[in-house]
């Protein structure tokens, strides 16, 4: 392990590194997005490469696409896949009952849509994205562009109707631009501090006109992952109750970060 590698990082990659064991040969793979995401499809494409496993993925964005093709994993898309054996990918928050907040990098859409069309979701993460509550990280609000402001008053109204304390809601931007989605949509970013009922919030969000989908990802992951900089990952899995620790070693001879360009 290269000795600049951040102790982040290092959560990052044991939390990627376990959860790609339970990929099997013949698996249909959701690939998630995001810096947690990218060290999971390195950690694949080293399976691919060491151990000849036959997999195919689905990527939750352009990103992903990219870096799965620069390393040798095979994509194709959701429609040509239809169904997935299991979705893996990153969070902003985790809470107790293994609700999500995702979006940080613009990606919601595709990723709930890809991880609702999985048997299971692997959610990877540092330590530091579980949370007691959802709500400290803004919560992204996917919008069509057309009439977006019109769609951030209506948010605004809504969290005021359900007594929401802190609601400021900002258009995230790339530059002097709003940022747009792989879909050519905007992220609205939800200032919310704590979400005190992330189900009904979800419904609710989405009923708005304008509204694509939120980052509430309810009852949908099934295994958290979380990684230590010190190589420790403990398993949450929410179906079997199971818990588990044990520790990653690194590996001197371990090429994976060859691939690397950023
Ligand atoms: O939801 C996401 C992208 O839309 C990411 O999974 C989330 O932002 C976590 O990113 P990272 O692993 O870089 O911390």
């Amino acid at each position: 392990m290269p000795a600049d590698l951040s102790p982040i990082d290092k959560a990052k990659f044991v939390a990627a590194k376990r959860a790609v064991d339970y990929v099997e040969t013949g698996m249909k793979l959701g690939l998630g997005t995001g810096s947690t995401a990218a060290w999971m499809v390195r950690c694949l494409a080293e399976r691919i490469r060491e151990e000849g496993i036959r997999v195919v993925g689905v990527p939750t964005s352009t990103r992903t696409a990219e870096l799965a093709r620069q390393l040798g994993v095979p994509v194709m898309s959701l429609d040509e896949a239809k169904w997935l054996d299991l979705t893996i990918d990153g969070a902003d928050e985790i809470d107790a009952q293994m609700n999500l907040i995702k979006g940080g990098g613009a990606a919601l859409l595709q990723e709930k849509i890809v991880a609702t069309a999985s048997d299971q979701m692997i959610v990877i993460a540092d330590a530091a994205k579980e949370v007691g509550h959802l709500g400290a990280f803004p919560l992204p609000v996917e919008v069509i562009p057309f009439g977006w402001q019109t769609t951030k008053a209506l948010i605004e109204e809504t969290l005021v109707s359900m007594d929401v304390l802190n609601r400021d809601v900002t258009l995230r931007m790339n530059g002097a631009a709003p940022l747009v989605t792989d879909e050519a949509n905007y992220i609205l970013d939800l200032h919310l501090k704590r979400i005190g009922n992330p189900r009904q919030l979800s419904l609710v969000l989405n009923q708005i006109p304008g509204v694509v989908e939120n980052g509430l990802f309810i009852d949908i992951c099934d295994v958290v992952v979380i990684g230590h900089s010190d190589g420790r990952v403990a398993v949450r899995d929410i179906n079997s109750g199971e818990t588990s620790d044990d520790r990653i070693e690194f590996a001197p001879t371990d090429n994976i970060f060859a691939n690397m360009d950023d």
